[in-house]
C-alpha cells in the first residue's frame, strides 16, 4: 500500500536553523513562530510537490494572523527528525484563534491532535483568551485549514484510503469543532456521514471548512469538507462532504473516569449560539 517505508529510505537529514528554509521563514512578519512548524515538514523524498521544509503559501497565509500566540517547540529536535522521517499526513486549522494540527502517524489511520498554541506562561495565555472572547462573545462556529495526506494514506493508486480519510474527518468533526466550540472535552460520535465524490490525490495540498451547523444542549451537528487545491474558489465542488451527530458524554461518565465536569452555564450559553440550537440549558 505505502510506496515507501521509513526502513526502506534513507534516513532524513539533520534540521538545521541555519538552513535556507528556516531563513525563508524567518523573513516572515512572525519570525521563528514559524520554526516549528517549517521543522515537521516532512522530507522531500516523501513529498516531492512541495520543496523540502517550506511551508505552502496557503499555510503561511493562514498562520499569518496578528492574533496568534507565539508557538510552543513541544518536540524535541531528535522527535522532530524522527517525525519528518515518517512521511505523516498533516493538517493545520485554525479555531477560536488557536492553531492545531492533525496528523497520521504512519500507516495506521491513528490520527493525533496537537494544540500548537501552547503558551509557556499559561496565566498570560489565559488574560489574553480571556480578552478574546470577551470581544468575540459568540463561538466560532466555522474555520478553514490545510494540509496534504501522504502516502502512508494511500488507498487507491496515488489516492488517499476512505478509512484515512473518515478517520481524519472524524477527528475534525469530533475534536475540531464540537469538542472546542462546546467548551468541553471531545464529544463522541454518535452518527457520522462520509459521501466521497471525488478522490483526494496524495500530495497536493487540500483545504477544509468546517464547522457546527446545530448545537442542542450535549448535541452538535459539525461538518466539514475537503476541498483541492491551496486556493478557495468560489465555485469549488468538494471531494468530500460529512457530517455527523456528535454527543458530549454524561457528567457521570466524565466523573467515573476522572475529567472535569461541566455544569458552568456560561459554557451552554455559548453552545446555545448555534444556528438552530439555542436550548443550552444543561440536560447533563
Ligand atoms: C486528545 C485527542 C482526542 C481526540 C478525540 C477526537 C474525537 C473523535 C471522535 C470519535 O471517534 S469518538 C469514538 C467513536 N464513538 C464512540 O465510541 C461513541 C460510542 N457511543 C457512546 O459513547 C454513546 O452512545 C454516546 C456518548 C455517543 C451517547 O450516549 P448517551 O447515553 O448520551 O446516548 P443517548 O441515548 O442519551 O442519546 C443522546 C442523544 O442522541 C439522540 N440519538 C440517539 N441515537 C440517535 C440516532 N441514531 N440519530 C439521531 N439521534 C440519536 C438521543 O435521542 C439523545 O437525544 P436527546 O438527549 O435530545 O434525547
Amino acid at each position: 500500500m505505502a510506496l515507501l517505508t521509513p526502513v526502506d529510505a534513507p534516513a532524513a537529514p539533520l534540521l538545521d536553523p541555519s538552513d535556507p528554509p528556516f531563513a525563508y521563514a524567518h523573513n516572515l512578519p512572525l519570525e521563528k513562530k514559524f520554526e516549528y512548524l517549517v521543522a515537521v515538514q516532512p522530507d522531500a523524498r516523501y513529498f516531492p510537490r512541495l520543496p523540502s521544509g517550506t511551508l505552502h503559501p496557503v499555510l503561511i497565509e493562514l498562520l499569518s494572523s496578528p492574533d496568534l500566540l507565539p508557538l510552543k517547540h513541544a518536540w524535541t529536535n531528535e522527535e522532530r527528525k524522527g517525525r519528518a522521517a515518517n512521511g505523516q499526513s498533516r493538517f493545520y486549522f485554525r479555531v477560536d484563534g488557536r492553531m492545531f494540527s492533525v496528523l497520521f502517524v504512519k500507516r495506521a489511520v491513528r490520527p493525533w491532535v496537537r494544540r500548537y498554541l501552547q503558551p509557556s506562561d499559561w496565566s498570560a495565555y489565559a488574560a489574553e483568551d480571556a480578552r478574546r472572547r470577551a470581544e468575540e462573545p459568540k463561538p466560532t462556529l466555522e474555520f478553514w485549514g490545510a494540509g496534504y495526506f501522504t502516502e502512508f494514506c494511500e488507498g487507491p493508486p496515488g489516492f488517499c484510503h476512505g478509512g484515512s480519510i473518515a478517520t481524519f474527518v472524524d477527528m475534525i468533526l469530533g475534536f475540531g469543532t464540537s469538542g472546542i466550540l462546546m467548551r468541553t472535552q471531545p464529544c463522541r460520535t454518535l452518527t457520522l456521514n462520509v459521501t466521497y465524490k471525488q478522490g483526494v490525490p496524495l500530495g497536493g495540498v487540500i483545504r477544509l471548512h468546517a464547522g457546527v451547523s446545530r448545537i442542542e444542549g450535549r448535541k452538535s451537528w459539525p461538518y466539514c469538507n475537503l476541498y483541492a487545491g491551496a486556493r478557495k474558489e468560489e465555485d469549488a465542488k468538494p471531494l468530500i462532504m460529512s457530517e455527523g451527530l456528535f454527543v458530549a458524554p454524561r457528567n457521570e461518565y466524565l466523573a467515573r473516569v476522572g475529567m472535569e465536569v461541566h455544569t458552568g452555564a456560561k459554557d451552554d450559553e455559548a453552545a446555545g449560539h448555534g444556528k438552530g440550537g439555542g436550548k443550552g440549558g444543561s440536560k447533563l
